[in-house]
């Protein structure tokens, strides 16, 4: 009886070539161990980390380090930033696939090829085109680090039977508080501040201009997903009025919780607000939400923050926006194209600042998303249910 559950719970672990020991050797640790801890086993079997200690002692005699050919195959894309993150990145990917660079894979594409179970791709930057999945016949998953998929061609990659997973909980935190600072940097014009502070032209400190307060304030919020929401909570401290717009209105308790009104259209939200937060996904239709007519809808002293994609407004209508003082003021983390061409009329303007995309450049963001995306990738490659997967529409 006991046997059998033990089966039961080994099934939907594909065994891979070097592992001819591992349903023995899970077998015995699971009549060892104990039911409770299974996964955990599995775990520490495959990539030597259990949350329970008892399990630690049970375990460590019989673990078997698997080498790196015997990992899963994944292939990274771009993983980018600086030194650390990389190194960081790599140390997480490597205790639970067998890491394979690009470089790697363009040096030797046959061998490397067969190994690809699985590419990750960091943050949103690097697309994947058809010729790459045409080259790797045993991909099974992508799992995007971050947790827009735009750049990404999901009908296309399903077309392949390759599945899509995004992390939609480890972004959630780091961005909201990416939109906060963008509101609060905006509205005490800190960026200008700072120049100041630091100018060698400086004799004594005065500004000729005054910022405006956040408390207070009406903020709107159009995309009321789970970044949205985290804003919501955060806007609260500051005692501000919270308006959404959002395609699906949130829970009635929800909405009490952090005390937000929905707005039907969205209109009404941009009328009334002091600061029009974007927090929507990019597609087919929030592509350009934001033009000259709902601009002209905008209190001339709102600033608009955007934390989702560069695309989900019309730049060229923003620009003259601000020229023209039709808004106060934009904050941007976002653009199109990411960065703008150095010439662009955006960069010329005083009452904007725009930050390179930092949503989720934390430390600890970069390692949730990769923790986020590695569940993701071994859920699909053993066959268990995937914690966030994305479909094509
Ligand atoms: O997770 C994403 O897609 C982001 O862009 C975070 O800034």
């Amino acid at each position: 009886m006991f046997m059998s559950k033990a089966f039961n719970l080994l099934k939907p672990i594909p065994l891979m070539s070097g592992q001819t020991n591992l349903a023995y050797k899970f077998i015995h640790l699971v009549a060892s161990h104990g039911r409770r801890c299974h996964r955990s086993v599995i775990y520490k079997q495959r990539y030597r980390t259990c949350p329970c200690s008892a399990g630690r002692r049970t375990i460590s005699a019989e673990t078997k380090v698997m080498a790196k050919e015997e990992l899963p195959g994944v292939l990274i894309l771009d993983i980018g930033g600086t030194q650390g993150v990389l190194e960081n990145l790599a140390a997480l990917l490597k205790k639970h696939f067998h890491l394979i660079t690009m470089k790697e894979f363009l040096e030797n594409k046959e061998e490397m090829s067969k190994k690809i179970q699985s590419v990750f791709v960091f943050e949103c930057r690097p697309t994947i085109d058809r010729e790459l999945l045409e080259s790797l016949p045993n991909l099974k998953v992508i799992g995007n680090s971050g947790v827009g998929v735009d750049h990404l061609d999901l009908k296309m990659i399903s077309s392949f039977g390759v599945k899509v997973t995004n992390t939609p909980h480890a972004v959630a935190d780091p961005t909201a508080d990416i939109g906060m600072a963008l509101m609060l940097a905006s509205a005490r014009r800190l960026v200008e501040g700072c120049q100041i502070a630091v100018s060698p032209d400086t004799k004594h400190f005065a500004v000729d201009w005054l910022g405006v307060e956040v408390t207070r304030a009406t903020l709107g919020i159009i995309g009321m997903g789970s970044i949205g929401y985290k804003v919501a909570q955060r806007a609260r401290a500051f005692n501000m009025r919270i308006l959404y717009h959002n395609r699906n209105r949130r829970r009635k308790e929800e909405e009490e919780a952090v005390g937000a009104h929905y707005c039907e259209k969205m209109e009404d939200l941009l009328q009334q607000s002091d600061f029009v937060m974007l927090i929507v996904n990019l597609t087919p239709e929030t592509h350009r939400l934001i033009g000259k007519k709902e601009l002209s809808l905008m209190k001339p002293t709102a600033t608009l923050i955007n934390i989702s994609r560069g695309a989900v407004i019309d730049q060229d209508a923003l620009v003259e926006a601000l020229q023209s003082k039709v808004i106060r003021a934009a904050a941007l983390d976002v653009t199109y194209p990411e960065p703008l061409p150095r010439d662009h009329p955006l960069l010329k303007l005083n009452n904007i600042i725009i930050t390179p995309h930092i949503g989720t450049a934390t430390v600890q963001a970069i390692h949730m998303m990769a923790e986020e995306a590695i569940a993701n990738i071994l859920a699909v490659l053993n066959g268990q249910p995937i914690p966030s997967e994305v479909f094509p529409k």
